[in-house]
């Protein structure tokens, strides 16, 4: 395909989207069943051009000065991709199957600069202004470079699974990919951003993925499950495996010493723990599904740790997920405050005196996070929290944003 058709193409994505209220997977599955003739490198043209302006779809319109999918791919070619005016006008206007010529008022934009000086935080950071107050509470002034990192492009973030090799031999392993120590952790691993118009590497097919040496796992996913501590030798129990990301770290951490337990309310979540867990080497893993009766007998105050990888908004997750910012909903965000005291409660006698439990979003907001905290502490006040919470941003940290605190139970 040439150019013209590749921003046709997302733009028609990014319009087939907001009319049908469609995820942006599956908006560009749609269009990549219909567009045989479409090769991988114009797939993830156009997927990385949709993603990049779900990104910023805010700023670019409000540096366009009009709310169309049409000015916005423009402007994101202009300021993100940093194409120059002449190459958008002529992949606009004289290709066949281009979106068609530039208006004066639309070339005259683009030959400014994106300048969002005088942009509002939710303009400049890119987020809807009902989630403003959430994002104010937690950050103040400065919501807006907090959000504009949180709508930066993300690294491939990998952690070495040290029950099948270390950070040296996967760093060897994927040299080729460019792989560097993230720091901060021994075992993390990173990938830089791909290029705009380039997919990430797909990691899963290289050997040493088949081998289990890696996993793919962000920094701040792999900082928060280091919260449980020095767990080797002890009961630990996952109470929210979905599909084992922390598992597996809690496991890496275990050594294969002591046991780990892994339960999700939500049977169908936990399908890919097996395969996963075999592959990383991990022996001393049971998995309890709500398919069996009475999945949790007989760990009733036998934990050492309980983690609690809490259902979220995910608003720490923007960078990799841009179109839930746009999607979520003031009574989503409600809906999951009320998820959070239960699945907390229900998890909490399984801790045993003196033992530990470890509450983890992947979301910003202090709704989710501390106030979740605070009314678990006032109706468990057998429960204590002992250190100040982990808080993790793409801006001061690199990483997705997390929230973790630990909980100790009185002995
Ligand atoms: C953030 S996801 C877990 C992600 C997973 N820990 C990982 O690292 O890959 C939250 C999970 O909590 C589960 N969940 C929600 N309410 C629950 C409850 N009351 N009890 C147990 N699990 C629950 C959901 O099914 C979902 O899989």
């Amino acid at each position: 395909m040439r150019d013209g058709g590749r921003l046709s193409a997302a733009i028609e994505v990014l319009s087939d989207m907001e009319a049908r209220h469609k995820p942006a997977r599956l908006a560009l599955k749609a269009w990549g069943d219909g567009a045989r003739y479409a090769g991988s490198k114009d797939r993830a043209f156009v997927s990385g051009l949709v993603l990049d302006v779900l990104r910023h779809r805010r700023s670019l319109a409000w540096a366009m000065g009009a709310e169309t999918d049409r000015v916005r791919v423009a402007g994101a070619l202009r300021w993100l991709w940093d194409w120059d005016l002449a190459r958008i006008a002529a992949a606009y206007g004289d290709e066949p199957h281009g979106p068609g010529p530039l208006t004066n008022e639309e070339s005259k934009r683009l030959s400014g600069d994106l300048d969002l000086s005088q942009a509002p935080p939710p303009v400049a950071g890119d987020y809807p202004d009902w989630l403003d107050p959430h994002m104010a509470r937690v950050f103040g002034e400065t919501r807006a470079a907090e959000a504009a990192a949180l709508a930066a492009r993300a690294p491939v973030d990998l952690r070495a699974n040290t029950l099948k090799a270390d950070a040296g031999k996967v760093l060897h392993a994927l040299e080729a990919q460019g792989a560097e120590p993230a720091g901060r952790l021994p075992n993390a691993v990173r990938l830089p951003a791909p290029a705009a118009s380039e997919r990430a590497a797909a990691v899963e097919v290289h050997p040493a993925f088949a081998k289990g040496w890696f996993e793919v796992q962000d920094l701040g996913s792999q900082i928060a499950a280091g919260l449980a501590g020095e767990i080797a030798g002890k009961q630990v129990l996952d109470y929210c495996a979905g599909g084992g990301g922390k598992t597996l770290a809690l496991a890496a951490a275990m050594g294969n010493k002591g046991q780990l337990y892994a339960y999700d309310s939500d049977a169908r979540r936990m399908t890919d723990i097996t395969p996963r867990s075999q592959r990383a080497g991990v022996r001393n893993l049971q998995i309890r599904t709500p398919m069996e009766k009475d999945p949790l007998r007989g760990l009733d105050a036998k934990m050492d740790v309980v983690f609690v990888d809490a259902p979220c908004t995910g608003s720490g997750t923007w960078r990799r997920h841009p179109d839930a910012k746009w999607r979520l909903s003031a009574e989503q965000l409600e809906r999951r405050l009320g998820e959070q005291d239960a699945v907390l409660d229900q998890a909490a006698p399984f801790v045993k005196p003196g033992g530990r439990l470890i509450y983890v979003t992947c979301s910003l907001f202090a709704e989710e996070n501390e106030d979740r905290v605070a009314a678990f502490l006032e109706r468990h006040p057998d429960f204590a929290s002992t250190e100040p919470p982990l808080r993790l941003s793409p801006l001061t940290d690199g990483t997705d944003g997390f929230f973790g605190a630990v909980l100790e139970k009185a002995p």
